[in-house]
């Protein structure tokens, strides 16, 4: 279809493909290789952006350039190195992404048939949300659906990962209709989702764990005091998970992980509470689940099955399960269709 007036169209008025909705699915990003340069890009794109770490430029970029980026693109790409995906060349953050995008796309195209394009974004490293904007665009989306796939909303993922759309969005001639996806850590079928990895999880298991350690992924205490409601959602999801599953409060507990730097973080920190759990409470036998991570990731692979792992272990702590993310799990696909379809109201219909 051609989006001129064909009385007025030149001949060479190239072709403009239109009439198409694109979902863009938005991921944190994940370095291209855990050797040190992609390793610096990475740390350098993400622990610049001023949504994650707030201090004025001045001060913040001769601390990240002269000492932070000379040391942790190596320690950081050890723990990479250690769960990297060898066989595929990437993380598995992208790997489970890939995976994730194709099953979500195919449900997708049941419902909508080729109205819709399903794509994958990430806002740091490749591929970037503004290759993808584009791809779209020229695609014929006149309308794109950007889903950034974070349960809670924070500064720190939710919101940059919008700026980076509507930056994106900037930059196109014929900019398309846009809405966001907002978070969906109260969702009936997320934290359905959940419950079932964990019911899956603890079918298999010979002994059933004393506890179960929900633990979200930290950020500065100062950001919730400035208004961020990313620690009340992870709350809300906790409370939510334990009346689904019809657990009494002490079957569960709510701790936060991967501080960084020398700031308060949002507490208690998941590394601590698990040793303490061993040591005081006598609990040997925990679980632990990541409810803030859509797939898994350095912070779950790495951080809770081997370093907070070995935390618990250190302390006494016996049998330690780490139950996995939600990733492409039937679950997992069927709750992010059901999100999709209620925020693209009067945009798409269900052909079935
Ligand atoms: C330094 C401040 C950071 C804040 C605030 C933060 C918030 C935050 N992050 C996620 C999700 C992920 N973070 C991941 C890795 C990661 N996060 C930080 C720092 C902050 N995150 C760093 C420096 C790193 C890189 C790894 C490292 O060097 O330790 C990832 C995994 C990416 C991967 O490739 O596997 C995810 C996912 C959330 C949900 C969040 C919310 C407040
Ligand atoms: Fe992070
Ligand atoms: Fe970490």
């Amino acid at each position: 279809m051609s989006a001129t007036c064909p009385m007025h169209a030149p001949k060479d008025h190239p072709k403009v493909p239109r009439g198409k909705t694109g979902i863009l699915l938005a991921n944190l990003g994940t370095p291209d290789h855990y050797s040190y340069w992609p390793m610096r890009r990475y740390l350098n794109e993400f622990l610049s952006d001023q949504r994650v770490i707030d201090y004025p430029k001045w001060k913040w970029q001769p601390l990240l350039q002269l000492i932070i980026l000379t040391k942790r693109p190596f320690t950081s790409g050890e723990a990479y190195k250690s769960i990297w995906n060898h066989e595929e060349g990437e993380s598995p953050l992208m790997t489970i992404t890939k995976a994730k995008t194709k099953k979500f796309r195919a449900a997708m195209e049941d419902l909508y048939g080729d109205d819709v394009i399903v794509d994958f974004c990430m806002r740091y490293g490749n591929p970037s949300t503004k290759s993808k904007v584009r791809k779209m665009v020229e695609a014929g989306c006149e309308r794109i659906l950007f889903f950034p796939l974070y349960p809670h909303y924070a500064g720190a993922t939710t919101a940059t990962a919008n700026d980076s759309f509507f930056d994106a969005l900037k930059k196109e001639a014929w900019q398309p209709a846009a809405r966001t996806v907002p978070a969906y850590f109260e969702h009936p079928d997320y934290i359905d989702a959940l419950a079932k990895s964990v019911e899956t999880a603890y079918g298999k298991m010979e002994t059933r764990p004393d506890i179960l350690v929900v633990s979200y992924h930290g950020m500065p205490l100062r950001y919730l005091m400035q208004g961020d409601p990313y620690h009340c959602q992870c709350s809300k999801t906790t409370r939510l998970l334990k009346e689904r599953l019809g657990w009494e409060d002490t079957d569960l507990v709510t701790t936060f992980q991967s501080r960084f730097g020398p700031e308060e973080w949002l507490q208690p920190y998941t590394v601590e509470e698990v040793a303490r759990l061993a040591e005081e409470d006598g609990k040997k036998n925990i679980a632990v689940i990541a409810p803030a991570f859509s797939a898994d990731c350095i912070e779950t692979l790495e951080e809770i099955n081997e370093e907070i792992k070995e935390s618990f272990e250190e302390a006494g702590g016996e049998h330690f399960t780490y139950i996995p993310c939600l990733n492409d799990d039937d679950a997992h696909i069927k709750a992010l269709s059901q999100i999709a379809q209620e925020n693209l109201g009067g945009w798409l219909t269900p052909s079935s």
